[in-house]
Order: C-alpha cells, then sequence, then structure tokens
C-alpha cells in the first residue's frame, strides 16, 4: 500500500472519532445484545416504508428478515445502518444507543454491512479494498497518521495482517490480496466484501442478499462461510428470497409486511404459518 493510500485510510478514521463521543455518551440499553431496534419507523415522502418494528438480533444467531417486493426489508437495513435516518425509534447496539447514529459511528460501535449489490470501487487491489473496511477501528487520527507515528505504524501493519488472514477465511486464494476485485468473478467479489465487512470486527453483521445471483454450489459455500462467521462469534442479520435458504441457515426468522413486522420465530413455525403463507407466498388459506 502507498503512503498516500494509508494517509488517506487513517485521515477517514479522524472522521469516525470526531463522532465517538455520540457513542461514548449512548444511554445504555437494559440488554448488551449485538442489536435491537424498538419502533423503528421510516418514512419517504408520505410513504411508511417501515413501521415501528421491534428487532432483536441475539448472540451467536442467523435472524433472517423476510417479505414480499417492497415490505420494507432493504430500508430496515439502511435505517439500522444509518444510510437512512429513521422517523422515529431508536436502536442500540452491543447496549449503546445514540440520537445521533451514523454509518461510522454505528461501525465503531461494532455493526457491520454488505450491500445487495456489491460495491468495490474501480482500480483497488483485493488487499486494498479490504482494508477500507478497517478504518472504523483505527485510533490515533489524522496527526498520527501525518507524523507516522508507531502507533500508527503499528495499526496499519495489524491491519494488513488481518486482512491477509480474513481474504483467506472467506475462501480467496494466496494470489488474491494483489488482484483487481472488481476483476474477480461475481462470487468471489461477494467475498471481498465480506471481509471488508469483517475486518471492522462487527459484533453483529447486517447482509442484504448476500447470496444473490450465485449458482447453486456457490450458494452452499457461501451458506457454510455464513455460518462460520456466525460461529466466530458475529451474529448476523439477513435478508434473502430463498426458502430453502432460510430453512437451512436461519435461527429465527422476521416477517415483514407492508412495512410492519407479522410474525417472528423459528422458520418451521413461520414459515408453516397460515399469515405467511398467504402474505409472503401467495398462497391461499
Ligand atoms: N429512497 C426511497 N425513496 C422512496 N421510496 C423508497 C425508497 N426506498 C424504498 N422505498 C419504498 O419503500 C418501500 C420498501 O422498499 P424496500 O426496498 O425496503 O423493500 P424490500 O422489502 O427490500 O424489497 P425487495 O425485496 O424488492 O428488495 C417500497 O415501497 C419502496 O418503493
Amino acid at each position: 500500500m502507498t503512503n498516500a493510500r494509508a494517509h488517506s485510510l487513517a485521515m477517514t478514521v479522524d472522521t469516525a472519532h470526531a463522532h465517538a463521543d455520540a457513542v461514548r455518551t449512548a444511554t445504555q440499553g437494559d440488554v448488551g445484545l449485538p442489536l435491537r431496534a424498538q419502533g423503528l419507523t421510516v418514512t419517504f415522502g408520505g410513504l411508511t416504508a417501515v413501521k415501528q418494528l421491534d428487532l432483536d438480533v441475539q448472540a451467536h444467531e442467523i435472524h433472517a428478515l423476510i417479505g414480499p417486493n417492497g415490505a420494507g426489508k432493504t430500508t430496515v437495513v439502511n435505517a439500522l445502518s444509518g444510510f437512512v435516518r429513521p422517523a422515529a425509534g431508536q436502536i442500540w447496539i452491543n447496549g449503546a444507543s445514540s440520537p445521533h447514529w451514523r454509518s461510522h459511528t454505528l461501525a465503531r460501535a461494532g455493526l457491520g454491512r454488505t450491500f445487495q449489490n456489491t460495491r468495490l470501487f474501480g482500480s483497488m487491489s483485493v488487499l486494498e479494498t479490504v482494508l477500507v473496511g478497517a478504518h472504523s477501528r483505527f485510533g490515533g487520527g489524522a496527526l498520527a497518521a501525518l507524523l507516522r507515528t508507531k502507533k500508527a505504524r503499528e495499526q496499519e501493519h495489524a491491519a494488513i495482517a488481518d486482512a491477509h488472514r480474513l481474504i483467506e477465511f472467506v475462501g480467496l486464494g494466496a494470489d488474491a490480496p494483489a488482484k483487481q476485485a472488481s476483476a474477480l468473478s461475481y462470487g468471489h467479489q461477494r467475498r471481498v466484501e465480506l471481509a471488508r465487512a469483517l475486518i471492522a470486527r462487527p459484533r453483529v453483521l447486517l447482509l442484504d442478499e448476500p447470496l444473490a445471483g450465485m449458482n447453486v454450489s456457490e450458494k452452499l459455500e457461501l451458506c457454510g462461510l455464513i455460518r462460520q462467521i456466525r460461529e466466530s462469534g458475529v451474529a448476523i442479520l439477513l435478508i434473502e428470497h430463498d426458502m430453502d435458504v432460510i430453512r437451512n441457515l436461519a435461527d429465527r426468522v422476521t416477517v415483514l409486511h407492508f412495512g410492519s413486522k407479522l410474525i417472528e420465530g423459528t422458520p418451521d413455525a413461520v414459515l408453516a404459518h397460515d399469515d405467511v403463507q398467504s402474505a409472503y407466498l401467495g398462497k391461499s388459506r
């Protein structure tokens, strides 16, 4: 990595520090759940896309968020990850809440995400792309980066070592770090995205349709990887349309319908429920 790139990486960290107080002064939730949302409401003009949603993601669980097209799933993930400002409601990450969550303060509090469509930057290598995700971890700020302090150098070395480890963990080959990320196959790009999210050491990871566009064997492999991520201690909120994947992967399922929670429970119980059959699967009772 060039010095200029290392500096810009560390500079972005300083912005996160500017908002750290918001997290530090946050009210402590009464629970240390990786993620809790209460009364979450998101509006777009006259449309209420998410209504009064209560959602908990427990430690070590894969929690699936399902529902028909337009039910509000992506909007929930966008609100939970600071990309959309909720009209109402409160979000706790690891028991901490803030009235002003932004994506970088959420990341520092322990929340990571991937996107419905891969977002990899033009000419960056896999290693550089993954390192972009590390900025929320760094301390020291812009001055330390400019002065190339010992601490800044140590953090950079630790992040690079972590990036290599994670690139291997997500199943990319030994030659992957130097490759251009955007030139990889679609399935491999999704793995790069996972490594980029994991390097921030999240306690909860929001995955928006991580298996979309994959063939059956790619899906199976990625399901295995998602399980490994859960086993490594990261709780997961997963948006997914494939019911076989839900049955296979999820510990708990929340069904959204017109922005509200229809039902929550185990995959078998939820998918067998009459309301889900009619509302989500389009079957008549
Ligand atoms: N930025 C926006 N501006 C206006 N309306 C929006 C915006 N984003 C989402 N919506 C609307 O909010 C509702 C919920 O959309 P959302 O994308 O969250 O649903 P979804 O359950 O993720 O759907 P899908 O399964 O098709 O991805 C829809 O009616 C959608 O048109």
